[in-house]
């Protein structure tokens, strides 16, 4: 698990460093510059990087501003002057240089002390100049020093005009802390970003490193420790973390002395007529994650397609809504944890199923899909889901996808893409649940402010029926007694792994059943 931080979080961490570890801002300026540098040299020195560029041979151009990534900038040009390397420095601002931070002012004095050169935005302006003339570019790499995690708004003027050329500039880009235009934060490109090749990033990832679109500006993002440790956290961790492959290792154990009964019992309450496959896959990756025993609570109607393809699960089957009160009374006491809504259908009588459930149940339940649409358009289960979250403390976990989000939360699905972290905490907090918001890289927030971002995963998984191995999965581990939170970024993690294995594999498209065939290519991986 690695922590992933926001603007705010980086900044009052850095201030920590300094404030309560008294070590001088300058110094932390410095370490930054020359982890950066040492990675950027084995980089450098990579004969051919991109372009087949000869960086011996064409000198490095350093563009800074004049706050802590511009003092960042400076120092960076400094040090690869001292390696061998010719860099030069660029000031891009429209301000007076008194206003610019402490530790720029120090570096720059450094810099200059050196003899080391010093050019201001006239220096973009003429190649850019060149680029419309045809004239290859003098530099053989940019550096982006201009804003990091301080970028407070939107990029305008100077600025402005300043990326708009850099951008369309043949060289090899890389960018000091985040691509300048890229909030921290969001992942959102204030108005115009540097489209970098590489990100050299100090201590921990940004979260908008991690969302879109701020991803496809960052290139390959490295980390360079500085000296900032968790210790810097005082008593307020960051919200955000990711899971890595060595966390599977907390995966529950099988043991000898075992039977089915030990690990756990799943109850998959869905499928409609024309809808037995969501059914089957969330049954079928259940097993897959290791959980003992299956039963599918679905339509009778789906009776013959499912006991052919996955007779290992039992059934449940309904034809009157009259007898689905007692039968889903009967079953979700003994089950372990429950998944509500692949392939359910939003009419009347799912509506009744969807209540119940709610109602009833007292083990962890993944709600997906259609009862995540049933609830969207019912005020009055939206009303008894916080009844039952708050006042009883049961577990929900909702799983939607942008759309399910968006008619939840009745906001527009691309208002949500532009803050899709906040508006997770927003369903976390308001109904108590853990929010599991799907997307390329999908966010899990819990209402207790332990959240993740996933970061596992591929365009593999963008197949139908995906989401329902999703809920088979976490169902499962919830079963086999996982902590909840922890069990659905698991989870989450897992199904990406798969997603990956199963591209992998093949040549042609994914279909869900590669996804949860793959679940145990991955188990193998860790436990032999
Ligand atoms: N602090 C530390 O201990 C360490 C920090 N480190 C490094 O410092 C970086 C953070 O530095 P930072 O906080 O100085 O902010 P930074 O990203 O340089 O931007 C602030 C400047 O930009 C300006 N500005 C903002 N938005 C603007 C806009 N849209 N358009 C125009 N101007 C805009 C803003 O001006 P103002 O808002 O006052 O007008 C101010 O001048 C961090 O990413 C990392 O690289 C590391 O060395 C490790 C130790
Ligand atoms: N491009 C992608 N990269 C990574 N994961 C993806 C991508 N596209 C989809 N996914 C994942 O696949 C799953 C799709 O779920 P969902 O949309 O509910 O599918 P369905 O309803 O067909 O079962 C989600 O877990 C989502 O995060
Ligand atoms: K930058």
């Amino acid at each position: 698990m690695k922590y992933i931080v926001s603007s705010e979080e980086m900044k009052r961490y850095d201030k920590n460093t300094t404030k309560v570890y008294n070590v001088p801002e300058i110094v932390l300026v410095e370490q930054a510059a020359g982890a950066m540098v040492n990675e950027l040299s084995n980089l450098l020195s990579k004969t051919n990087t991109k372009l087949n560029i000869e960086i011996n041979k064409k000198p490095i151009l350093v563009v800074c501003g004049i706050g802590n990534n511009g003092a960042d900038g400076v120092a960076v040009a400094r040090l690869l002057n001292e390696k061998g390397y010719e860099a030069v420095v660029c000031i891009i601002t429209d301000k007076q240089i008194e206003n610019s931070s402490e530790s720029f002012r120090l570096e720059l004095g450094i810099y200059k002390s050196y003899g080391y050169k010093v050019n201001d935005g006239s220096l973009v302006e003429s190649l850019y100049s060149d680029y419309q003339n045809g004239i290859p570019c003098k530099y053989s790499v940019i550096i982006d020093g201009m804003f990091g995690v301080g970028l407070s708004r939107d990029i305008e003027g100077l600025y402005y005009d300043v990326i708009k050329r850099l951008n369309v500039l043949e060289a090899l880009k890389i960018s000091i802390d985040i691509p300048s235009g890229i909030s921290s934060t969001t992942g959102a490109v204030l108005n115009i970003a540097f489209k970098a090749d590489y990100t050299y990033t100090f201590s921990f990832s940004k979260l908008g490193h991690f969302l879109w679109p701020g991803v496809d500006y960052c290139g390959n993002v490295i980390i360079c420790d500085i000296g900032i440790t968790t210790k810097s956290f005082l008593d307020s961790p960051p919200e955000f973390r990711f899971l890595e492959k060595k966390d599977l290792e907390l995966l529950p154990q099988r043991t000898r002395n075992t039977n089915k009964g030990s690990y756990g019992k799943v109850l998959v309450i869905a499928g409609n007529r024309n809808m037995a496959g969501a059914a089957i896959f969330s049954a079928l990756a259940a097993y897959k994650m290791g959980c003992g025993l299956v039963r599918i609570f679905t339509n009778e109607i789906n009776r013959n397609i499912i006991q052919s393809v996955l007779p290992e699960a039992v059934l449940v089957t309904y034809t009157q809504t009259e007898e689905i009160e007692t039968l889903l009374q009967k079953n979700l006491s003994w089950a372990d944890s429950v998944v509500l809504g692949p392939g359910l259908g939003v009419g009347e009588t799912s509506k009744e199923i969807v209540k119940l459930v709610i109602a009833n149940t007292d083990c962890p339940t993944v709600i997906d899909a259609d009862a995540l649409n049933i609830i969207s358009y019912n005020d009055d289960i939206k009303e008894m889901i916080k009844e039952v979250t708050i006042v009883q403390n049961k577990i929900f976990i909702f799983t939607p996808h942008l759309g399910e989000l968006s008619r939840l939360l009745k906001v527009d699905i691309n208002e949500i893409k532009e803050n899709i972290v906040n508006f997770s905490k927003k369903v976390a907090d308001e109904y108590r649940v853990i929010c599991v918001s799907k997307d390329a890289h999908t966010v899990v927030c819990d209402s207790c402010g332990i959240n993740y971002l996933n970061l596992s995963g591929c365009e593999g998984l963008a197949t139908a029926g995906s989401g329902d191995v999703l809920t088979g999965i976490i169902a499962s581990l919830l079963g086999q007694k996982m902590d909840p939170n922890f069990a659905t970024a698991l989870g989450v993690y897992l199904h990406g792994l798969a997603g990956e294995c199963a591209s992998r594999d093949t040549t042609a498209s994914v279909m869900a059943r590669d996804i949860a065939n793959a679940i145990k290519i991955i188990l193998k991986e860790i436990r032999y």
